[in-house]
């Protein structure tokens, strides 16, 4: 083999020193010397350790080996990448850098085009040596043209902004509308205040009021008088000329605050006949029982009127209705109400603004029937009892901070008291958003400085430009209308009240007067006085009734201040102690507060409850183990309970010192005793029907 080798081959023979050297280039590292050579690829001739060959040693260093991948990965990336930073570009997203395929489109398109053109033209003529448009004979001037076009086409933009001689035109043509819708203003303002002062004629008329204000005051309020009076008869002739050419008849009676000021002319344009109309019903327990709220709307002011029936034959659980019976005309029931107000209606919405019959329960509800009750025939006069109303106005100071300078508090109180303990029960409190007998109250608390400074409400009321009572009972009377009501006991000592409504059409059977407590309590005094002489009076069973003696057994249970003491061992209480005791709430609480009583019940129980455990108020729930014994608790008797001494005596102290079931056993009595005939207490006048037109 070597004989037929290449002599240039044949030259070079490999030496034991050329596989040494090929050895120490080809080797492998090796991790240890020590390692067991057969792991070892460390010798060609397993003749040695790796130690022996320095080269594989330095390449052993060198960790980890340089990937063939990552070097060509990293050199066919681009020039930015580094040793370091090659990695940036692995998996990143790269981008199309073709065009968009509608631009390419487009850009195919032109091409086209341009080809076609090209076609079309004479060919060009060079000059010699040329390619450039620009030696293009002929058409230099065409090409000079198209590249300004198509510069001009980029750089040229036209100017958006209008120029400035038009711009100052308009900016002074906004200034000049400006300063004229200013002028127009000023002079509107001017010209209300004018009017104003003119119509009210206050400014002027109003006192100054000097340190010494009587004597100024009372030649005011004498000539004020006289105005007033001169001002009602002359608005009366003017009245009575209107309705004789067939005027209208109606003083300014589009708002009811405009009522307030006697300088009001009668307007020639009869106003809109008055509609109500009851926006919703829902029940509400008071401490007398329960009520049923309702919120009336008019077209004649903006306030919204309430009424409080008081109705239980239809607010009872499992009552006629759940028995499928029918509306009674009995019932005090709101036609407005009853009404389905669109063909879009749904019954839920109807039950859900009042319009349900019955008592309504998580598991009854039921729509009333519209109309049902106007079908039934209305019963005839003396047929039924007329249910017992009153007209209240809202005193804002007498029924929420129990202003001790008027008694509507407890008027309006007793009013829902005495509905309740009537049999049969069934009754109506309108109450009239007319605060301050119509006059406001602002010019209500204005009014008593002025009777601090002397004056009565009357003389307060007309120095302040109103008239003594600025009241009209109109929307009362409709509401009462709606509520099926035509015929009444009124609860009222206010004549005027009762006149008005039967001018309004609604008929005022009798009137049941309402007398101050505190003149009661004394008239309570002498009676006490009088039994302990061991005379049973035959006098007349109070009113006072249930407010104060609440009060007395809810101070019992209080165990604030203890009377205990002085019940008897059989029970029984000293009249001495009683009648101190009630001194004692009659001075304190002026009994204004509505019901004068604990606030309890299932509803309060609740309301606290949800407030506690959903909305994280700071209250201690009763430490009741059940629900049931917590409401048992809240809704339960007084701790303490007063027996009367007299097992015979039926009048209210008793009963007020029982439970409640009993008390109301008892007022139910009460009040029967006093229709029977406790003149002194309960004034009732029969008044004729006077017929009356409209
Ligand atoms: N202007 C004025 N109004 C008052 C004053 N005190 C109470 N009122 C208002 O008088 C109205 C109640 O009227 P009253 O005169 O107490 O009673 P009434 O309703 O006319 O008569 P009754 O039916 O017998 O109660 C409520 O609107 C009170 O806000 C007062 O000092 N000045």
């Amino acid at each position: 083999m070597t004989t037929t080798a290449a002599p240039s081959h044949q030259s070079h023979s490999i030496t034991p020193n050329d596989l040494e050297l090929l050895d120490l280039i080809s080797s492998l590292p090796t991790r240890s010397s020590a390692a067991s050579p057969s792991t070892s690829y460390g010798s060609l001739h397993g003749d040695g350790p790796a130690k022996k060959r320095p080269l594989a040693t330095l390449q052993a260093l060198r960790r980890p080996p340089i990937d063939p991948i990552v070097l060509a990965a990293s050199l066919s990336s681009g020039p930015h990448v580094t040793r370091h930073h090659f990695h940036h570009s692995f998996g990143g997203k790269v981008g199309s850098k073709q065009m968009r395929r509608s631009e390419r489109e487009e850009q195919q398109k032109q091409e086209e085009q341009d080809a076609l053109r090209r076609a079309q033209k004479p060919p060009a003529r060079h000059r010699a040596g040329s390619y450039a448009n620009c030696d293009v004979e002929g058409e230099h001037e065409e090409a000079t043209r198209d590249l300004h076009e198509a510069v001009y086409s980029q750089m040229a933009r036209p100017s958006k902004q209008m120029p400035r001689s038009e711009r100052l035109r308009l900016e002074k043509e906004a200034k000049e509308q400006a300063e004229r819708a200013k002028a127009a203003h000023d002079r509107a303002v001017r010209e209300k205040e004018q009017a104003h002062d003119k119509q009210a004629g206050k400014a002027s008329e109003r006192p100054k009021l000097s340190r010494e204000p009587t004597a100024q005051i009372e030649e005011e309020l004498h000539q004020r008088k006289e105005a007033l009076r001169s001002r009602q008869a002359s608005s009366t002739v003017q009245n009575a000329s209107l309705v004789e050419t067939g005027g209208a008849v109606g003083a300014n009676l589009h708002d009811a605050g405009a009522l307030s000021t006697p300088a009001a002319m009668p307007s020639i344009v009869r106003p809109p006949p008055l509609h109500v109309r009851c926006y919703a019903r829902t029940r509400i327990p008071t401490p007398h029982g329960e009520i049923l709220c309702h919120l009336y709307r008019n077209n004649r002011d903006s306030k919204e009127h309430l009424a409080f029936v008081v109705d239980p034959a239809q607010n009872e659980v499992g009552g006629d209705w759940e028995r499928g019976g029918e509306v009674s005309s009995r019932h005090i029931r709101s036609k407005t109400l009853d009404e389905v107000w669109g063909p879009q209606e749904t019954e839920m919405e109807r039950i859900v603004r009042g319009a349900y019959v019955g008592r309504l329960g998580p598991t009854f509800q039921k729509a009333s029937e519209p109309q049902a009750r106007h079908k039934a025939p209305s019963p005839g006069p003396g047929e039924v009892e007329p249910p017992l109303v009153r007209i209240h106005s809202e005193c804002f100071t007498g029924e929420t901070i129990g202003s001790q300078r008027c008694d509507c508090g407890e008027q309006l109180d007793e009013a829902i008291r005495l509905i309740h303990a009537t049999s049969p029960t069934r009754g109506v409190v309108v109450y009239l958003r007319q605060e301050g007998r119509g006059i406001g109250l602002l010019d209500k608390l204005m009014a008593y400085n002025l009777q601090d400074m002397g004056h009565d409400t009357v003389s307060a009321n007309i120095l302040l430009g109103h008239l003594a009572d600025a009241r009209r009972y109109d929307i009362a009377a409709e509401i009462l209308r709606d509520l099926g009501v035509n015929d009444c006991k009124l609860l009222t000592n206010n004549p005027e009240k009762m006149e008005s409504l039967e001018r309004e059409g609604v008929h005022v059977r009798s009137r049941v007067a309402m007398v101050p407590r505190v003149w009661r309590v004394g008239h309570h005094h002498g009676r006490s006085r009088r039994r302990t002489k061991g005379k049973r009076s035959k006098l007349p069973s109070s009113n006072l009734a249930s407010s104060v003696m609440s009060q007395l057994s809810n101070h019992h249970s209080d165990g604030e201040g203890n009377h205990e003491g002085e019940v008897s061992d059989d029970g029984s209480e000293s009249d001495s102690s009683r009648d101190s005791y009630v001194d004692h709430i009659m001075r304190r609480s002026g009994a204004t507060m509505l019901g004068g009583s604990v606030t309890r019940g299932p509803e309060l129980e609740k309301y606290l409850r949800t407030k506690v455990e959903r909305m994280g108020h700071m209250l201690d729930l009763p430490s009741a183990a059940s629900p049931a014994e917590a409401e048992g608790q809240l809704k339960g008797k007084p701790k303490t309970i007063l027996h009367a001494a007299d097992s015979g005596q039926e009048d209210e102290e008793s009963a007020s010192l029982m439970g409640e079931s009993e008390l109301r056993q008892f007022t139910t009595d009460d009040h029967h005793t006093a229709d029977e005939g406790d003149e002194d207490e309960i004034l009732i006048h029969h008044h004729h029907h006077h017929p009356h037109h409209h």
